[in-house]
C-alpha cells in the first residue's frame, strides 16, 4: 500500500525510545542517532515533536503504588521536558534549529507554549519540541500530540514507538497478534485497541488528522515510513 505524502507532521516520540538497550531514563547515542534520523526528517517538510515521559517516569505505575495521582501525573510531565532538553540539545549538536515549548511555564529551561509562536517557528523551518505533555494531569504525551497536531494544522501523526504498527491484541503479550496495514479510527475505538488512549484518537478522528504508527526502535526506519514505505500501520477516517 503506498501511503500519502505529508508536508507537516507531528512525530510523538515515546520515552522509551530514549532508552536504548537500557531499562530506564536516556541514552545518550541512542538520542543522537534519533535526531541524526530527524535532521534528515526535516530537510523536506515541517516538523514538531511531542516526546513521551515512560522511561522516567509514569504517573498511573506511580499512583498504583500509593503516590497521589495528580503529583505523579506532573512529575510525569517534567521527566517528558528532560526528553525534550536532551533531544534539543542532540539536535542542535547537528545544526538543527529548535525550540522547545513547555505547557508548564518553565522560564529558565524552555519557552512557554504559545500557539502562534510555535507556528511561526514552524514557518521559520524550526523543528518545535513541545513538552510537559498537555500540562494537565490525567492526560497522556499521546493526547498532547494529538492535541498539537490539530493546533499547529499537522497533515499527519507520526507515532514512532516500540512495535511496528497495530496489532489485534497487544502483541507484547499475545503471540499470534495479527498486524493491521490500515484502519478506521472507529475500529480503533470500538476495538479497543490500546496502541493509544482513547482522547488521542478521538481527537485526530475529529480533526481528520490521520495516525502512523511505527517502530521508532529501528534506525532508518523514520526516513522509511516518512517516504510512505516500511512497516506501519496507517489510521485514518473512513471514505
Ligand atoms: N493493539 C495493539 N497493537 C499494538 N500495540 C499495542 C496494542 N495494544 C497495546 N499495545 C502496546 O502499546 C504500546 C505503545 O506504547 P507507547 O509507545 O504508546 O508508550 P507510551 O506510553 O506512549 O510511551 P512512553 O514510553 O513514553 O510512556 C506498545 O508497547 C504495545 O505493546
Ligand atoms: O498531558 C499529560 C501528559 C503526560 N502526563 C504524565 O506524564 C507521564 C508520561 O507521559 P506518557 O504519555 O506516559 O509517556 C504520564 O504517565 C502522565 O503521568 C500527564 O499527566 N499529562
Amino acid at each position: 500500500m503506498t501511503r500519502p505524502r505529508f508536508n507537516r507532521i507531528l512525530l510523538k516520540l515515546s520515552g522509551e525510545a530514549l532508552m536504548g538497550q537500557g531499562q530506564f531514563g536516556i541514552d545518550p547515542e541512542t538520542v543522537k542517532g534519533l535526531a541524526s534520523e530527524i535532521a534528515a526528517a526535516k530537510k523536506d517538510r515541517e516538523l514538531c515533536v511531542v516526546v513521551g515521559g515512560g522511561n522516567i517516569f509514569r504517573g498511573i505505575a506511580a499512583a498504583a503504588k500509593g503516590f497521589d495521582r495528580t503529583s505523579a501525573d506532573y512529575m510525569g510531565m517534567l521527566a517528558t521536558v528532560m526528553n525534550s532538553l536532551a533531544l534539543q540539545n542532540a539536535l542542535e549538536n547537528q545544526g538543527v534549529d529548535t525550540r522547545v515549548q513547555s505547557a508548564i511555564p518553565m522560564a529558565a529551561v524552555s519557552e512557554p507554549y504559545i500557539r502562534r509562536r510555535a507556528l511561526r517557528h514552524l514557518e521559520k523551518g524550526r523543528v518545535v519540541l513541545f513538552a510537559a505533555g498537555t500540562g494537565n494531569p490525567y492526560f497522556t504525551t499521546d493526547t498532547a500530540a494529538a492535541l498539537r497536531a490539530a493546533e499547529m494544522g499537522c497533515d499527519a501523526l507520526f507515532k514512532g514507538t516500540s512495535v511496528d504498527g497495530i496489532y489485534t491484541a497487544d502483541p507484547k503479550k499475545v503471540s499470534g497478534a495479527k498486524r493491521y496495514e490500515q484502519l478506521s479510527f472507529h475500529r480503533v475505538l470500538s476495538d479497543d485497541l490500546k496502541i493509544m488512549d482513547a482522547a488521542a484518537v478521538a481527537l485526530c478522528r475529529d480533526n481528520n488528522i490521520p495516525i502512523v504508527v511505527f517502530n521508532v526502535r529501528q534506525p532508518g526506519n523514520l526516513a522509511q515510513v516518512l517516504a510512505g514505505k516500511g512497516t506501519a500501520t496507517i489510521v485514518q477516517n473512513e471514505e
